[in-house]
């Protein structure tokens, strides 16, 4: 068994990029916010919600427990996982109050004092903890209308922020039951593109977990910037949860669609380590934060990826049996995710630098 992902020490730095974020832009102006700075203009795609947007498909995780709903709970996850990339599951088993702890805890450390929160910055985008705003780079780029709190939650992290008092507790037990569920669709995705169940289960247990926390405070011209700008998640795949404050939106078949909260439930993407591995057949997909006027969404986001030394490339049995080439470069898995991580021009265009 290899050793657990990379844990490096954690070195408190200033804010690399001077920007303050967008929750003390809020907070500081007096009389309240009329427009938003320029830094923060972007170019949001065009998207229209529709009277009935498409629903992304529902998985019930409880099929996977029973030999008598496994196979058919595999294929309805494989064919999520090909048609939408995007997928809600439900009886997960952690439970509501677990994830309801886990937004509010994650909302206590957005309120503490600017200069607590700055203590957890770092320039460097692999720290095991780092707090900052907009795009999770130290490059300067056009700001994003999201702060964030990045750790990581495998084995062996223990440099949780030490405020507010419980976040450490919470923060622990929650990323522990995302994992089980985690291992449990990793297993699932693994038997339904033929790889048997401990290929991707195996890579993600001795892999790493990123959970990222994402606060998108009240914009006064929401259509004028993003909280998140469209791009694709460098894990496998991340399991989301939010409060009732919607705003993502998804690329499916060339349009944009929105994810609406469903309360108790999980929203699970694909992300590009399963677009490499299955040579292409499942797709990272796509998305986008967009903000909201009147209210503050919180969500947390949870990535699991193999361990940070994996090489990532197309499993072989893939090749043989779609009988092509690989359509991906391979790459050591912290490598793509430090380039990732840096690109200022997100979309997918790290995947695209080692594509065929
Ligand atoms: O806030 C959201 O719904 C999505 C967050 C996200 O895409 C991310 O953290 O990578
Ligand atoms: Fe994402």
């Amino acid at each position: 068994m290899a050793s657990p992902p990379s844990i490096l020490s954690v070195q408190p730095a200033g804010d690399p990029t001077g920007n303050k974020g967008a929750k003390h832009l809020v907070d500081t102006s007096r009389g309240g916010l009329r427009e938003i700075p320029p830094a923060y203009i972007l170019t949001v795609p065009s998207c229209r919600r529709p009277a009935t947007p498409p629903s992304i498909p529902v998985i019930d995780l409880h099929g996977l427990h029973s030999p008598a709903t496994r196979d058919l709970t595999v294929s309805s996850i494989a064919a999520a996982c090909a048609e939408w990339g995007f997928f809600r599951v439900v009886n997960h088993g952690v439970r509501t109050s677990l994830m309801e702890d886990m937004l509010r805890s994650a909302e206590d450390f957005f309120n503490l004092p600017l200069e607590e929160k700055l203590t957890y910055s770092s320039d460097d985008v692999m720290h095991p903890v780092r707090y900052g705003t907009s795009l999770n780079t130290s490059a300067s780029h056009t700001s994003h209308w999201r702060d964030y709190l990045r750790h990581f939650g495998h084995v062996g992290f223990d440099s949780w922020p030490q405020n507010p008092p419980n976040y450490r507790h919470v923060a622990r037990e929650y990323l522990e039951e995302v994992r089980k569920v985690a291992l449990g669709l990793a297993g699932a995705i693994s038997e339904g593109l033929g790889l048997g169940r401990d290929h991707v289960e195996g890579a993600l247990r001795e892999g790493c977990q990123i959970m990222a926390s994402n606060y998108y405070p009240p914009c006064p011209q929401p259509n004028l910037t993003m909280g998140l700008c469209p791009h694709s998640d460098h894990g496998g795949f991340t399991i989301l949860t939010q409060n009732d404050v919607d705003g993502l939106w998804i690329r499916h078949v060339d349009e944009w669609v929105p994810v609406d909260h469903v309360t108790s439930t999980f929203v699970v993407n694909i992300g590009d380590y399963l677009e490499i591995l299955s040579n292409g057949r499942y797709k990272s997909v796509e998305h986008m934060v967009l903000v909201n006027e009147h209210k503050t969404r919180i969500s947390v986001a949870v990535g699991h990826g193999p361990h940070m030394e994996a090489i990532l490339k197309p499993a072989e049995n893939i090749l043989s049996v779609d009988g092509c080439g690989p359509k991906y470069r391979p790459i050591v898995y912290k490598d793509y995710m430090k380039s990732q991580q840096s690109i200022v021009r997100r979309g997918k265009s790290a995947l695209e630098q080692i594509m065929i």
